[in-house]
């Protein structure tokens, strides 16, 4: 879905001068906008113009279009300001040289559209962002709030709005945040992606809380190092929430502890939670049941019994950061633990997406790390007698250096491994599935998707489970520039239809 970045004054929010939105224009010029666009193409008359570094471009070579396109202020950084010289010497534009343009837009942003929802909880790490969104705005709505989460899934709950972007940018962002404020929602719980932590999406939000999951590799296309791919999801507890916020880390996920330094460096009011014996909301006991797990948990001195209809103990990880996430944003603890049996699994995530006649699950998960493959994987093995199969492929156009430790996981905790296709993108489908076999040299390789699916729903025997991991609850598949539509889940369900007869 394509995510129009620009918004204007429509006719009905009146135009701001560039100090209203915290902007000094060189030569103090005090030009009064319209509407604010990253893009030249959505730029209309009256804009301002938000050149950002990119990186594949400079948005600043494409300040004369946007003159052309009717923009009468232009912000940029000093390089941009260089680069467009020619074109903003000839203009009657109001020009904005700022240090950290991408923080800059990020505020005016903020401050253009003036309204977001009264309680805001960002979530961080590696792999359960969506998922402890998605649980905290359970939490809410069962408490009696109108709470939407937003994220990788859209907008969902009391208001639903879909999104090209996990963390879309700002002037998206703060859009849909005084559109979701003017619905009446109260609290929202939104993600905080690595990208959109770095390029400042979010830096213009008004944070109660930010939660911690993990951290593990992914993205390192993007970020240069580990070290720097830390920095930017730290950055959400250094630089994001103001230091009378609150942040909630799990001990036990992957630099969780390290986070929590972060936190409390910052002077922010950390909550742990866990099963570290340091955990100040303790996981100390769980037992798996056959459609879910009982957890017990200790804090403050009391004892929580909560069943929840959610396979793996991550989803348990998960459910305990969203309950402190509520905690710390107003919710008293009975009332909260109360409402955690009534939460429902997410999309895509550990979804239980059809039944063979001999009994054996098929399941859908949003496995598209090596982390996560392995820790999906392993959280069916308490659930299953037989043998556990995994149909799993890498994305194109991603961190290329995840695909052997994808297979890897893949190969050390399944018994069967299937390597397929998953948004090859601009990228030869072909090597993204061998770098993958570098990791699972054993595994089968059919690269067409419902194919692959189809013979690992065949190889299921009784007792056995599958794991389709990767797409979760996407929709499309992903080749060059073309989204073909393709549903795990649906074709999960066609798969146990065909084979095992009941096609109609
Ligand atoms: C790597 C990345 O994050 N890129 C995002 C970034 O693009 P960019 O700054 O690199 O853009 P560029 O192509 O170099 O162009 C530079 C500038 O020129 C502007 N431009 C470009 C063309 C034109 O005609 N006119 C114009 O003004 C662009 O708007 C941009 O501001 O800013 C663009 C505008 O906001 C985003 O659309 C784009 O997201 C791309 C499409 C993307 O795929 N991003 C993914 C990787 C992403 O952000 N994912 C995260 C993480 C998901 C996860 O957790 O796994 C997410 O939050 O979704
Ligand atoms: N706490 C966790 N620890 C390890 N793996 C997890 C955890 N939570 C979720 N996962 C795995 O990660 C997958 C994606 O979960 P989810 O969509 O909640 O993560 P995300 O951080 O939002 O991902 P994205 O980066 O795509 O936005 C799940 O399907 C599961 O395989
Ligand atoms: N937010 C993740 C989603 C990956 C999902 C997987 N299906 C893929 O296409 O790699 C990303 O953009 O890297
Ligand atoms: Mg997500």
């Amino acid at each position: 879905m394509a995510e129009k970045t620009g918004m204007g004054a429509g006719g009905t929010i009146p135009g701001k001068s560039l100090t209203e939105l915290g902007l000094t224009a060189r030569g103090g010029a005090e030009a009064r906008i319209t509407g604010l666009a990253v893009d030249s193409r959505e730029v209309r008359t009256g804009y301002l113009f938000a050149a950002m570094p990119g990186t594949r471009i400079h948005g600043a070579e494409f300040i004369p279009a946007a003159l052309r396109m009717g923009a009468i202020a232009v912000l940029t950084d000093a390089e941009g300001a260089r680069i467009a010289a020619e074109a903003l010497a000839g203009a009657d534009v109001a020009l904005v040289v700022a240090e950290d343009p991408r923080q800059a837009l990020a505020c005016a942003a903020a401050l253009w559209f003036g309204a977001q929802p009264r309680i805001m909880a960002a979530v961080t790490g590696t792999n359960g962002k969506t998922s402890v969104a998605t649980f905290l705005r359970q939490i809410w709505q069962g408490l009696g709030h109108s709470a939407i989460n937003l994220g990788t899934t859209g907008v969902e709950g009391d208001f639903t709005m879909p999104l090209a972007h996990t963390t879309p940018e700002p002037i998206t962002l703060h859009r849909v945040l005084s559109e979701a404020a003017a619905h009446g929602i109260t609290h929202c719980a939104m993600e905080a992606s690595s990208h959109g932590l770095s390029q400042r999406r979010l830096d213009g939000v008004v944070l109660q809380a930010g939660g911690f999951t993990n951290l593990t590799q992914d993205h390192l296309d993007y970020h240069a190092s580990f070290a720097e791919y830390f920095d930017a999801k730290a950055s959400l507890f250094t630089r994001v929430l103001s230091p009378e916020g609150h942040a909630v880390i799990n001990l036990d996920g992957a630099r969780g502890a390290d986070m929590a330094l972060q936190a409390e460096e910052r002077g922010l009011d950390v909550l742990t939670v866990g099963e570290a014996p340091e955990a100040e909301m303790r996981l100390i006991g769980r037992r798996f049941t056959p459609g879910g797990q009982v957890l017990r948990v200790a804090f403050n001195g009391i004892e929580y019994q909560v069943g929840l209809d959610l396979i793996g103990g991550f989803q348990g990880e998960n459910v305990l950061l969203a309950a402190g996430l509520a905690l710390l944003t107003g919710e008293a603890p009975e009332e909260v633990f109360s409402v955690l049996p009534q939460l429902s699994g997410v999309r895509g995530r550990m979804q239980l997406a059809a039944t063979r006649d001999n009994g054996a699950g098929i399941y859908v998960d949003y496995a598209h790390t090596p982390d996560a493959v392995a820790t999906a994987l392993k959280a069916l093995r308490p659930h299953v007698m037989g043998r556990i199969v995994c149909v799993v492929g890498a994305g194109g156009d991603r961190d290329r250096t995840k695909r052997p430790l994808m297979g890897q996981a893949a190969a050390e905790n399944a018994d069967l491994v299937i390597v397929t296709d998953d948004n090859p993108r601009s990228e030869d489908p072909a090597s993204i599935r061998q770098a993958i076999l570098m990791g699972c040299p054993g595994a089968l390789e059919v690269g067409d998707r419902a194919e692959a699916i189809l013979r690992a729903v065949d190889a299921l025997g009784p007792g056995d489970a599958l794991l389709i991991a990767g797409k979760g609850h996407e929709t499309g598949q992903t080749v060059g520039d073309v989204v073909y539509p393709f549903d795990d889940v649906e074709q999960a369900s066609v798969a146990v239809a065909a084979l095992d007869g009941r096609l109609a």
